[in-house]
């Protein structure tokens, strides 16, 4: 493998794919493509290969402040009594994007959302199909027979043992009397409907509370652990070096170039690379593919760049239209966050098995409750209700979806997920324990030590509000005009009222109640368990974030419900440009992207070696 910043030792090569974007999905795709084919890889960030804030787990939740962590702000969004305020979107820009600064923890989708994601029209997506993909990427570490002891767990059969990224709990095992208490008070919070889990990647985890595992690996250099980001996994070690494979860094893609096939279709020929910090702009060829990896944010901008996306729009700031696709930029999503959360901490509750000491990692335990767990029967039934009827007038309005029968068919689907219980027409797989929990979560809660607070974090799964990215100028070092269009959808507000009830539910439920000092739910904010649904409404739109989990702003979807790549994730009316990053989801289905995202980099990786192998 070559990393370079010099243009120099890269211009005179040939490849057959290019990978724009070296980030989380555009590392692991190019690394199985380079197993027998040439590969440039060009990322507009950085090689922090040494930096220690980069490659520390715990450095993220120390909040130290990373090389690699930039945001931009999305335009002003929805809040309290028709005010407005612009969110922070963050993102990551150096080799292995965003998984070289996020929080690691290892969620996955679950079997009723990968089916949703199937029924929008893309065959080969459901859970039983994308399963194996996860576990090719994934290098599982069991727990030890402590961390059994402390409540860590796990099943073997969900797991992938030889795959390049480390999965695991942290060593040691953080906070294990939090960790005891935050899932027994979710237990009693949710009436016993939220069960201890074995493993949170079973994929039917609707209705269920255990003890995280992360993206680390064990160094057995370092003797310590280690963030396992993309980089990490798939570039750097010894294991991954693949001789077809060139990475430009400091170098950004301003547009695919293209020309027409004789049947009409577009064929991406290359791309348009400069400096990031400017410079001249120089032509790269590919004589296969053209793979977009940049990110749900960017993505969007550079196919916008290149002439492909609603031609009415790109007229009105002069770029000849090459391919009308309105889709582009469009159904954007990404969960909100309740973070303002945090309770100070009750002085004798100060030990290292409560706080987690140096040791401190986000998101320790998880709970995911459906809908019935967390509304109530009536209230579940009226959301389900409100989902089969949902108004599209607005989304259809601000174009964050190209027409009312596509956000019609997505909630329909998200409906299906959220009460799949009751239609067991599938063959659950060996591990499947509990089948009466084979439905979808509708929020997640998780708990966060901290050495004079405990947070109790919330937010949404499958969120109903869409908006859009779209470029504003044709200068390529502008930030796009993101508007996220947060909270627009009456859905999602319940969803997150419903949330902030059961924080405040939780900080008042012994056992958790006692490790808070006496005042702390009413010194954090957060409305009191008696609080009215006015109240409550107020301080979500004041207090609530972006969890910076964009997906969505290319789907797969049928192009004329606003589709832009097909199952096989082409872009539609192209021969060979293809989108494989965090943009192509229809619906947020991953409640914490990773893990999902490097079974779309694997599948998408497998497509294309196969589309070479029958050509
Ligand atoms: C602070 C933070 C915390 C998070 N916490 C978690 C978590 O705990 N668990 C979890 O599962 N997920 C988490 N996420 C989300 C997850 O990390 C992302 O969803 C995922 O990494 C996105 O992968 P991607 O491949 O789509 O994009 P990215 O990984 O962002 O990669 C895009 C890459 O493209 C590059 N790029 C962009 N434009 C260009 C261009 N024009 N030319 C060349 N290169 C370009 C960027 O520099 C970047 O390296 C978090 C994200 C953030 C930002």
């Amino acid at each position: 493998t070559i990393i370079t910043d010099d243009l120099s030792k890269v211009v005179n090569l040939s490849f057959e794919f290019i990978v724009v974007g070296g980030g989380t999905t555009g590392l692991a795709a190019a690394n199985r493509l380079a197993l027998n084919h040439s590969v440039l890889v060009v990322e507009r960030g950085q090689n922090l290969v040494d930096n220690e804030v980069v490659n520390d787990p715990f450095a993220f939740a120390a909040g130290t402040p990373s090389p690699c962590r930039f945001s931009m702000n999305s335009t002003p969004q929805n809040s309290v009594d028709g005010t407005y305020r612009s969110l922070p979107l963050f993102y990551g820009s150096c080799l292995g994007g965003s998984s070289s600064i996020n929080g690691m923890m290892g969620a996955r989708p679950t079997f009723a959302s990968m089916n949703a994601i199937e029924a929008l029209g893309n065959p080969g997506w459901g859970w039983n199909d994308f399963l194996p993909y996860m576990q090719r990427s994934e290098n599982f570490t069991p727990p030890n027979p402590s961390q059994i002891e402390e409540g860590a767990n796990y099943i073997a059969a969900v797991h992938g043992y030889h795959g390049p990224v480390g999965v695991s709990f942290a060593r040691p095992f953080v906070a294990p009397v939090l960790q005891r208490i935050a899932k027994k008070t979710t237990q009693t919070v949710f009436g016993g409907e939220v069960t201890l889990t074995p493993d949170m990647g079973d994929g039917f985890s609707g209705g269920h509370v255990s003890s995280f595992y992360y993206q680390i690996h064990f160094n057995e250099t370092l003797h310590s652990d280690r963030r396992s980001s993309s980089a990490w996994s798939y570039l750097y070690p010894q294991a991954q070096q693949r001789t077809g494979l060139t990475v430009l860094t400091a170098h950004q893609v301003n547009s695919v170039l293209t020309s027409a096939s004789a049947s009409g279709n577009i064929i991406a020929t290359g791309v348009l690379v400069e400096p990031t910090i400017g410079g001249p702009v120089i032509m790269i060829n590919a004589s296969r593919e053209v793979v977009i990896t940049a990110g749900a944010l960017q993505s969007p901008v550079i196919l916008q760049r290149s002439g492909i996306g609603n031609a009415t729009f790109l007229r009105t700031i002069r770029i000849e239209s090459v391919l009308d696709l309105p889709g582009v930029g469009a159904n954007l999503q990404d969960h909100i966050g309740l973070y303002n959360t945090s309770f100070p901490l009750a002085p004798y509750a100060n030990t290292t098995n409560v706080t987690g000491g140096a040791n401190v990692l986000a998101g320790i335990v998880v709970a995911q409750p459906t809908a019935q767990d967390t509304l109530g029967l009536k209230d579940a039934t009226a959301l389900n209700i409100l989902l089969r009827n949902l108004s599209t007038e607005h989304a259809v309005s601000v174009g964050g979806v190209v027409n009312s029968e596509s956000l019609a068919t997505q909630a329909a689907v998200i409906a299906e997920a959220y009460e799949i219980d009751r239609m067991q027409s599938f063959q659950a797989p060996l591990w499947s324990i509990n089948q009466q929990h084979i439905v979808d979560p509708f929020i997640e809660i998780f708990y966060s030590p901290g050495s004079v607070y405990l947070q109790v974090a919330a937010h949404t799964i499958l969120p109903l509000s869409r908006g859009t990215i779209r470029i504003n100028t044709t200068d390529p070092s502008a930030d796009p005009t993101v508007d996220m269009q947060f909270l627009t959808s009456e859905v999602d507000i319940h969803a997150a009222v419903a949330a902030a009830r059961r924080i405040s539910l939780i900080a008042a439920t012994p056992p958790f109640s006692e490790l808070i000092a006496e005042n702390a739910l009413k010194e954090s904010g957060v409305p009191d368990v008696n609080a009215t649904e006015e109240e409550v409404r107020k301080w979500v739109l004041e207090t609530y974030e972006s969890d910076i989990h964009f997906e969505g702003s290319h789907s797969m979807l049928p192009k004329e419900l606003g589709g832009v790549v097909s199952p096989q994730l082409l872009v539609y009316g192209t021969k060979n440009l293809r989108i494989a990053d965090a943009s192509i989801l229809p619906l947020s289905v991953f409640p914490h992207p990773t893990l999902g995202l490097y079974g779309v980099a694997e599948k998408a990786a497998d497509m294309i070696l196969q589309t070479i192998d029958t050509c």
